[in-house]
C-alpha cells in the first residue's frame, strides 16, 4: 500500500496577546515574534488581543458603516468605485467577484485610503493613492472612518517589526519600506443569505488578500472561514475584544511562501446582517517584492517574478472589479 503522506494542517486559529509588543525586554519581544512566526508558517491567520485600537474608534467606524449602508442606493451609487481611477468609494452588491468561479460577492463595500485629518490625501505615484470620496449628508462619517484608519495603521506599524523579528530580520527591516503605508480600509456589509442559496454567490468568495497583512474587525456574526491544508473550512469564530490578522500575497512573495497567505471566504447564512472592517496593510507602492535571502534556498528556489507592491496590488484590484465594469 502506498505510504500516506502526512500533511500538517490546523484546526483552530491561535490567539496572540500583543501586550509585550513594546516590552523593553528583547527576550519578551522575541517570544511574541516566535508565536507570530508559528502562526504565519502554519496557519496564515491569528487573532490579536490587547491590540491597541480603542473601542471608541471601533464603535465610531461601525456606526458610520451602518449609517452609510442605510443610505438610499442612489446616494451610494453616486460614489461608485468604478467612477474613480484609484479604487475609492462604494461597491454595490455583486459588484465584486473575488473568486472568479463565482457569480459575484454578496456584500456592499466602501473603500478609503490614506488621508490625514486635516483633509490631505497623499498624492504620490501609486495608483491606489490620491483623494478619497465621501458621502454628502453624513457629517461625522469621514472623521469616524479616519479615526479608525489611523488607529489601525498604528497597529500595523506595531506589527511590522514583529514580523521582521519573526523572519530573523532586524526589527527595523520594514521601516524604510513603510514610510507612506499603503493601507486600504474597507467597510463591509453582508446581508444574510436566506431561502434557496446559490452556492456560487457567497458573502465574499474564496480568495487570498493582496497586501502584506490584513487587520480585520468583525462583529459577532459568524461568517469568516479559513481553508486548512486538508481542504476543510475552519470557522474564524468572532472572539470579543480581538481582531483577526491574516497574511496576504505580498508577504507570501517576500517570504517565498514560507509565510502562508491562506485562502478564506465569508458566508453569512446567520439570519442577521453582518459588518466587518478589513484594513489591508502593505509596503510603500514603489517597493519591489523581492524574496528575502533567508527564504530562498536550493530546495526552495524563488517562485515569484519580482514586481513592485503597487503594480501587484493594482493588477489584483483590476481583476476583482473587471466583472462589474
Ligand atoms: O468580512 C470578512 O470577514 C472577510 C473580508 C475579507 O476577506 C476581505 O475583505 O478580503
Ligand atoms: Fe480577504
Amino acid at each position: 500500500m502506498a505510504q500516506q503522506q502526512i500533511v500538517d494542517t490546523f484546526h483552530e486559529i491561535p490567539v496572540i496577546d500583543l501586550q509585550n509588543a513594546l516590552s523593553t525586554d528583547p527576550a519578551k519581544r522575541q517570544a511574541l515574534a516566535n508565536d507570530i512566526r508559528n502562526a504565519c508558517i502554519n496557519v496564515g491567520f491569528f487573532y490579536v488581543k490587547n491590540h491597541t485600537i480603542p473601542d471608541s474608534a471601533i464603535s465610531g467606524a461601525v456606526d458610520a458603516a451602518k449609517q452609510f449602508f442605510s443610505l438610499p442606493l442612489e446616494a451610494k451609487a453616486a460614489l461608485d468605485i468604478h467612477k474613480t481611477s484609484n479604487f475609492k468609494g462604494y461597491t454595490a452588491l455583486l459588484g465584486e467577484n473575488t473568486n472568479p468561479e463565482n457569480r459575484g460577492d454578496l456584500h456592499e463595500g466602501f473603500d478609503l485610503g490614506w488621508e490625514d485629518m486635516s483633509g490631505r490625501g497623499h498624492s504620490d505615484n501609486g495608483a491606489m493613492t490620491g483623494q478619497n470620496v465621501w458621502p454628502d449628508g453624513l457629517p461625522d462619517f469621514r472623521e469616524a472612518c479616519l479615526d479608525y484608519y489611523h488607529a489601525a495603521v498604528d497597529l500595523g506599524k506595531l506589527l511590522f517589526p514583529l514580523f521582521a523579528l519573526a523572519l530573523n530580520l532586524p526589527e527595523n527591516f520594514f521601516d524604510g519600506k513603510t514610510t507612506k503605508p499603503a493601507a486600504i480600509m474597507r467597510l463591509l456589509y453582508y446581508p444574510s443569505q436566506t431561502g434557496d442559496v446559490d452556492d456560487r454567490i457567497e458573502g465574499i468568495g474564496a480568495h487570498t488578500d493582496y497586501e502584506c497583512f490584513t487587520i480585520l474587525w468583525q462583529d459577532r456574526v459568524q461568517a469568516l472561514q479559513v481553508l486548512n491544508n486538508d481542504g476543510k473550512w475552519i470557522d474564524a469564530i468572532p472572539i470579543p475584544g480581538t481582531l483577526v490578522v491574516n497574511l496576504g500575497d505580498q508577504f507570501a512573495r517576500w517570504t517565498n511562501d514560507v509565510f502562508k497567505s491562506t485562502i478564506h471566504r465569508a458566508v453569512n447564512r446567520s439570519g442577521v446582517e453582518r459588518f466587518s472592517i478589513p484594513l489591508f496593510f502593505g509596503t510603500d507602492y514603489n517597493v519591489k517584492l523581492e524574496p528575502l535571502p533567508g527564504c530562498v534556498s536550493e530546495e526552495n528556489p524563488a517562485k515569484y517574478e519580482v514586481v513592485t507592491a503597487g503594480d501587484y496590488v493594482k493588477s489584483r484590484l483590476e481583476a476583482t472589479y473587471a466583472h462589474s465594469k
